[in-house]
């Protein structure tokens, strides 16, 4: 038997679909808004979802990410009264099953009923032989954080090197951690290198350990980090800061993982597994030959990339939430509730320096508002205040099919008819800066092959924001040919 929930709120639409679910042994349940169609979602444990885009509420498209953040998440038929090809688009972008549109009969319901049942079943088989990631402290529900999810779950099952980029704060560190933390390594180390801050004259010491006497001040043997991470898992932090010598020493012992610590003579083994982090764009990097490509090759067996957090603005919400708690605890004040304009504010902010900003802000703004209850935007920082707001005011652009409105034209001297072929400066900044994007983005298609793992980490965009780019264009990614 299958749990389905109707979000719906026509009552006849929604009612006849629960009867017809009910008459072929599965449980239906109808609710009439979003909000409690999600709140429902998350508490009950539902194998499909029927979701109406249209509703009293919302756009029932924009509350799909929320509904697959659960655990085992349940598959989304969309049902629409008025069919769109870029609503269907975004809608099995966002990982709905389908998108049907009315009038309903009872074989277009049963029939994808009896199909998700089929595969749910399968994929329960399957889920039942492959451990569970713990997601530790990594929190989001938006489709780029579940697909890096499932790539950690996915490189935590290999011993395959992983190169993480992203841009600074997005969370490389903590998704190592987790690939470590998932691994069959994790009662082993997890050894942190941080290229950025390693000295050039003591970094072969640091790495590979010393021999008593190898050089002044080595008054004892010691062991270096790879021999400590035997068994474990490397971290190279910021390994775009890595010299160009190390490099090379660095490729033999990928290689081989075999090193020798200095003033020995005989070489250790040491089985670690390699991560590697970095904010800069390694093939970027490779061209400018700051890079070695043959080291760049070796590490990035498995590519992560993680979007920025303006990529990502709903999981702005559940951070928020999280880090609040956490700082609350830390400070040993009750937990604080926030204003729906908090996050707002929050969310129209672009985070350059990404979740660490955010947990940042969050940190900033419970001192702020110490011994009141609630958190309004008049505690955030005056710079992310500003930048919100002008962000806002700065969207609405104007058109260039729109015409010029009469009390507009009336205004306009004489002479400016001559002009009128011109458009208005906001006009003319926005035609450039599609042209921009549109040559720039041809241009990256070209340079990758239309490769989008390779295009994200040239260009710094996240997946979904390529796509959205892409489309916008109208540029096939396989154009150039
Ligand atoms: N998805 C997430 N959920 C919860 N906390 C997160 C998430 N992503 C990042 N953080 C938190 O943000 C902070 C920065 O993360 P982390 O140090 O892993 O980023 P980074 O990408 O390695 O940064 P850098 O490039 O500057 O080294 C940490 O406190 C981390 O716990």
């Amino acid at each position: 038997m299958a749990n389905v929930l109707i979000i719906d709120d026509d009552l006849e639409m929604g009612g006849m679909l629960a009867e017809l679910v009910n008459s072929v042994d599965h449980h239906a349940e109808h609710v009439t808004t979003l909000q409690a169609g999600v709140q429902e979602a998350l508490e009950g444990s539902y194998d499909v979802i029927f979701l109406d885009v249209r509703m009293p509420d919302g756009c029932g498209l924009d509350a799909i990410d929320q509904l697959l953040g659960v655990e085992f998440p349940p598959e989304i038929i969309v049902i629409t009264g008025q069919g769109d090809s870029s609503d269907a688009e975004l809608a099995i972008t966002k990982g709905a099953w389908d998108y049907i549109q009315k009038p309903l009969s009872p074989k277009r319901i049963i029939q994808p009923l009896n199909r998700i049942l089929k595969y749910r079943d399968g994929l329960r088989s399957i889920s039942r032989h492959e451990p569970k990631l713990d997601r530790e402290e990594i929190v989001g529900t938006s489709t780029v954080i579940r697909e890096c999810l499932d790539a950690v779950a996915k490189s935590a099952h290999s011993s395959a090197n992983v190169l993480i980029t992203g841009e600074t704060g997005t969370g490389k560190e903590l998704f190592a951690r987790a690939i470590h933390n998932n691994s069959e390594r994790r009662d082993r180390n997890f050894i942190v290198i941080d290229c950025a801050a390693l000295p050039e004259t003591l970094a072969e010491s640091a790495l590979f350990g010393h021999e008593k006497g190898a050089f002044t001040g080595a008054d004892r043997t010691a062991r270096g980090l790879i021999s400590l991470a035997d068994g474990g898992t490397l971290f190279l932090d910021e390994v775009g800061e890595m010299n160009l010598n190390l490099q090379k020493v660095f490729l033999r012992v990928l290689q081989e993982h075999k090193y020798r610590p200095v003033g020995s003579k005989t070489e250790r083994s040491s089985d670690f597994r390699l991560i590697a982090a970095t904010n800069r764009n390694p093939v970027l990097m490779v061209q400018n030959s700051l890079f070695r490509e043959d080291l760049l090759y070796r590490l990035n067996s498995i590519p992560l990339t993680l979007p920025p957090l303006r990529a990502r603005k709903e999981d702005i919400e559940p951070l928020t939430n999280r880090f609040i708690s956490r700082v609350c605890r830390s400070l040993h004040c009750e937990p604080k509730d926030f204003s729906p304009e908090f996050i707002e504010t929050l969310q129209n902010y672009d985070w350059p320096g990404n979740v660490r900003q955010l947990l940042n802000t969050v940190e900033s703004a419970v001192s702020e508002a110490l011994y009141e209850p609630t958190l309004f935007s008049k505690h955030l920082p005056r710079e992310i205040r500003i930048k919100a707001v002008t962000s806002t005011i700065r969207q609405p652009e104007t058109n260039a099919a729109e015409p010029v409105r009469p009390e507009r034209e009336a205004r306009l001297p004489a002479d400016t008819n001559e002009l009128s072929p011109l458009p208005n400066f906001k006009e003319h900044r926005r035609m450039v800066m599609q042209q921009a994007e549109k040559a720039y983005l041809k241009k990256l298609m070209k340079a990758t092959r239309g490769d989008i793992r390779k295009s994200c980490i040239i260009s710094g965009l996240g997946r979904t924001r390529l796509y959205t780019l892409l489309k916008e264009h109208d540029i096939d990614r396989m154009g150039w040919e």
